[in-house]
């Protein structure tokens, strides 16, 4: 009997769900990628440069010695018996695996661990937030997680009963929330991020925005704030978070903090502030607000994104809802070890006086440095282009420019049936090899087109990177203009 499953009899949950960072444009590329392998020399470039996905070390960027001696030693305890190691990891490396694998039971890192991850390592995940914000943290409160987008499902899992539930989101937005929302078939509630201010997020906006979707009968749960912003980079003031968590509280809505990027501010005038921190600074309690807080060791200074580790902090949340959260960890078993490890090390890394301090700072240091520069020289080269306005990267790993297209582009845009922004995506790839995210990916105010651009590509190729982007655009307005 021939198969029954086909597009039309899958879950629509599923069809109506959508992912731009790795959509049509990427799937484009991957196949002149695979044309440039078996016809070289038959494109009008030699390589594919991968600007639509925040994967710093698919650029080139180097792991941290540090964690990734730690790692090696736990996976392997059995090194920590042999004398060479000595003249191969650090003293601080060798201690640091030893006193990981004394609170792993067994030293066991092949099974399975508790639901919400191995005690000791979310001890340690504790004394990191709790060093950062200055305020306590409580390892009961911690699930570590196969990076954050499994968190992520987990909370839209809990919050959508229906329809009629609706989330908060910024636009534009990180597509893991649109896609999540749809998954499990609940509201996308938006509420629109200001470019003019530099992304700001007006409160103002954000409760007619909720006042709309109640007028409309859905039942707005959450409020999802990513900071810094993916697409948009802007790292949010702090009085403006003082004001988004009174507007939860007041509103009755669970805040769902999304900062995978705390690691990566590059602006002297902006300074990462945890959620976590302004609801205690606030004086709020247990009581007071139900808040999940992200954190991925996928970026950062560490970019690890294929080690899988991240963790959701869960506070203000009763015990018969943490019960069901934990039910709903419990049937993934666990999230990996090796991610569980590197969590805690990246909210515990070598501390001033450890034999890796110097060595651990100048990577980091470094990297952050060089993330800065890139960030700024892409800035300016999109602001330099005709019809092109790009707001500062403050954080994050991205630029959002917006693009105003002649009309002639869009009226081509609208004979090739793709929204005009993505049709310049596409002509870009087709010029350059250069990937990036049509903004219709993440949502954008109505008749406006962007598109995000990662500053991830090394160094020594953005100069290269920004000459054939140039050549590209202007080629591109000259065809169109009206
Ligand atoms: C804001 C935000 N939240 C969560 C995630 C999920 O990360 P992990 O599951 O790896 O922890 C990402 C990944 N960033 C995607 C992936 O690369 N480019 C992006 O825009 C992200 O940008």
């Amino acid at each position: 009997m021939a198969a029954t499953v086909a597009v039309e009899n899958l879950n629509p949950k599923v069809l109506k769900c959508e992912y731009a960072v790795r959509g049509e444009i990427v799937i484009h590329a991957q196949r002149l990628q695979q044309q440039l392998l078996t016809q070289p020399g038959s494109l009008p470039f030699d390589e594919i440069l991968y600007c639509n996905i925040g994967n710093p070390q698919s650029l080139g960027q180097q792991p941290v010695t540090f964690f990734r001696e730690v790692l090696a030693l736990c996976d392997h305890p059995y090194l920590l018996q042999r004398e060479e190691i000595k003249s191969l990891f650090s003293a601080d490396s060798i201690s640091r695996a030893k006193q990981i694998l004394a609170l792993i039971p067994g030293k066991a890192t092949g099974a399975y661990s508790h639901s919400q991850g191995i005690k000791g390592l979310r001890d340690a995940i504790t004394a990191g937030i709790t060093s950062r914000d200055g305020f306590p943290a409580n390892a009961d409160d911690i699930f570590l997680t196969d990076g954050a987008s499994p968190g992520v499902h987990l909370m839209m899992q809990l919050l959508i009963r229906n329809e009629n539930d609706g989330i908060l989101v910024p636009i534009p937005q990180y597509p893991l929330y649109s896609a999540s929302i749809a998954l499990h078939g609940g509201a996308l509630v938006p509420y629109y991020l200001n470019e003019s201010t530099g992304w700001g997020l007006e409160i103002s906006d954000v409760k007619k925005q909720l006042e709309d979707a109640r007028s409309k009968g859905i039942d707005v749960r959450a409020l999802v704030v990513i900071n810094p912003g993916n697409p948009t980079g802007q790292v949010l003031a702090e009085e403006n978070q003082y004001d988004i968590v009174k507007f939860c509280k007041n509103e009755g809505l669970v805040l769902l903090a999304d900062e995978v990027y705390q690691e990566n501010v590059y602006v002297d005038n902006k300074k990462f502030h945890s959620f976590k921190k302004i609801v205690r600074s606030l004086g709020y309690g247990e009581e007071d607000l139900p808040l999940v807080s992200y954190q991925s060791v996928s970026k950062g200074y560490y970019g690890e994104c294929g080690k899988r580790g991240g963790y959701m902090e869960i506070t203000g949340f009763s015990a018969p809802v943490r019960e069901q959260i934990y039910k709903i960890a419990s049937v993934n078993l666990c999230s990996n070890i090796t991610g569980q490890i590197l969590a805690s090390l990246i909210m515990n890394p070598p501390k001033a006086g450890d034999e890796s301090y110097a060595s651990y700072k100048a990577e980091k240091d470094g990297i952050i440095a060089s993330l800065t520069r890139r960030a700024k020289a892409l800035e300016d080269a999109f602001n330099k282009l005709e019809g092109i306005t790009c707001n500062e990267a403050e954080g994050a790993m991205y630029l959002f420019p917006q693009i105003v297209l002649p009309q002639k582009a869009i009226e081509a845009a609208n004979a090739a049936n793709k929204a005009p922004d993505a049709f310049y995506a596409l002509r870009l790839l087709e010029s350059t090899g250069i990937v990036v995210v049509p903004g219709s990916g993440f949502g954008q105010v109505p008749g406006t087109w962007h598109f995000r651009c990662t500053i991830l590509p090394q160094e020594e190729k953005i100069p290269a990177i920004i000459s054939r982007f140039k050549v590209f655009h202007e080629a591109f307005m000259a065809e169109y203009r009206d």
